[in-house]
């Protein structure tokens, strides 16, 4: 599109043409369009195209994290980062406290304006690693003949994991504000409860997104529960992690700063931190697991699984 098209169709107040100028600038160096010379209508000049990162971010494409993008930058979740200088200084638990005056967790279950942000946000990241876990590593599945997602919001992981392997019976288990009244299917079901309190049993336990957002004592609790869960691992046992291994080496990570910044937001809003591979061996050594199996395939994300 030219600049004039782009204008237009964004609605834009023609005479702030020069000020959309200097925001695509910064756009096509940051990565997200790209600058090409085209001819549209009569018209010759420069124009900008979706650079391939950027589709991620449209509205009515099926793998969109846009709604990821958008709870990250609602001012909920971005006021917290106002009040880290403070947070140093006084004894709560972490700026997201300091600004709210509550924790994340009891914020999205009184306010449903940000329950639904956040899992919507949750439901689109899942949708993506799905699709790559499903088409790269289904052979984590193998052998599983029932599965629980702890802490599965919304159920977007295990509503595939249940129509991709029809044999398996799968549990969506989170918070009851975050499964009450969903409906599940023939070989998927809705649990609510607590992880720190109980987990239903399985073959195996999935969890995503789940132990960055906890500190060292809290991730002991659940991976006890978890293991409580679960059968021996000659009978099957296992957990499927879904998180990150943060590697500090800049040469072998290219993704270094998104882990670094993923760090800070969980710094900011919860208790949790992002983890390198000898903090999460310690983890699992601690609670009695006796191994773990790396496999980084999901970007700034790996799958860690962990044998009783
Ligand atoms: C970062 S989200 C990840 C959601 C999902 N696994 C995903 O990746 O899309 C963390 C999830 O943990 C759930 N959660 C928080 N505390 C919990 C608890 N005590 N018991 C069960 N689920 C909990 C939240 O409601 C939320 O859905």
């Amino acid at each position: 599109m030219l600049l004039s098209e782009l204008v237009e169709a964004l609605g834009i107040n023609q005479e702030r043409t020069p000020f959309v100028y200097r925001l695509m600038r910064i756009l096509v160096h940051s990565g997200f369009f790209v600058k090409q010379s085209v001819s549209c209508n009569d018209e010759e000049g420069e124009g900008y195209l979706l650079a391939p990162p950027s589709r991620l971010l449209l509205k009515d494409e099926p793998l969109s994290i846009r709604p990821f993008l958008l709870v990250v930058l609602d001012p909920i979740l971005l006021d917290p980062w106002q009040h880290i200088s403070k947070w140093f200084q006084n004894n709560d638990v972490t700026p997201f406290h300091t600004a709210h005056g509550r924790m994340f967790w009891d914020l999205a279950g009184q306010e449903p304006k940000l329950n639904q942000l956040f899992n919507e946000a949750m439901a689109s990241d899942t949708r993506l690693v799905t699709s790559v876990i499903l088409k790269h590593c289904g052979g984590v599945f193998e052998g599983i003949e029932s599965i629980i997602d702890v802490g599965g919001g919304t159920g977007t992981f295990a509503v595939a994991i249940a129509k991709a392997f029809p044999n398996i019976r799968c549990i969506s288990f989170d918070l009851p504000h975050v499964v009450n009244g969903l409906v599940g299917s023939k070989n998927l079901s809705y649990v609510g409860g607590d992880m720190f309190e109980a987990i239903p049993k399985a073959d195996a336990l999935l969890l995503k997104w789940i132990l960055h957002d906890w500190g060292d004592e809290e991730c002991i609790k659940i991976l006890k529960r978890c293991k409580e869960a679960i059968p021996s691992k000659d009978n099957g046992g296992k957990l499927i992690i879904i998180d990150m291994v943060v590697n500090v080496n800049k040469e072998e990570n290219e993704l270094l700063e998104t882990q670094l910044l993923f760090d800070m937001l969980m710094m900011s809003l919860v208790t949790g931190r992002e983890r390198n591979e000898k903090e999460w061996a310690k983890l699992f050594n601690d609670v009695g697991y006796t191994d773990y199996k790396i496999t980084p395939i999901l970007g700034f994300r790996s799958v860690i699984e962990v044998y009783p």
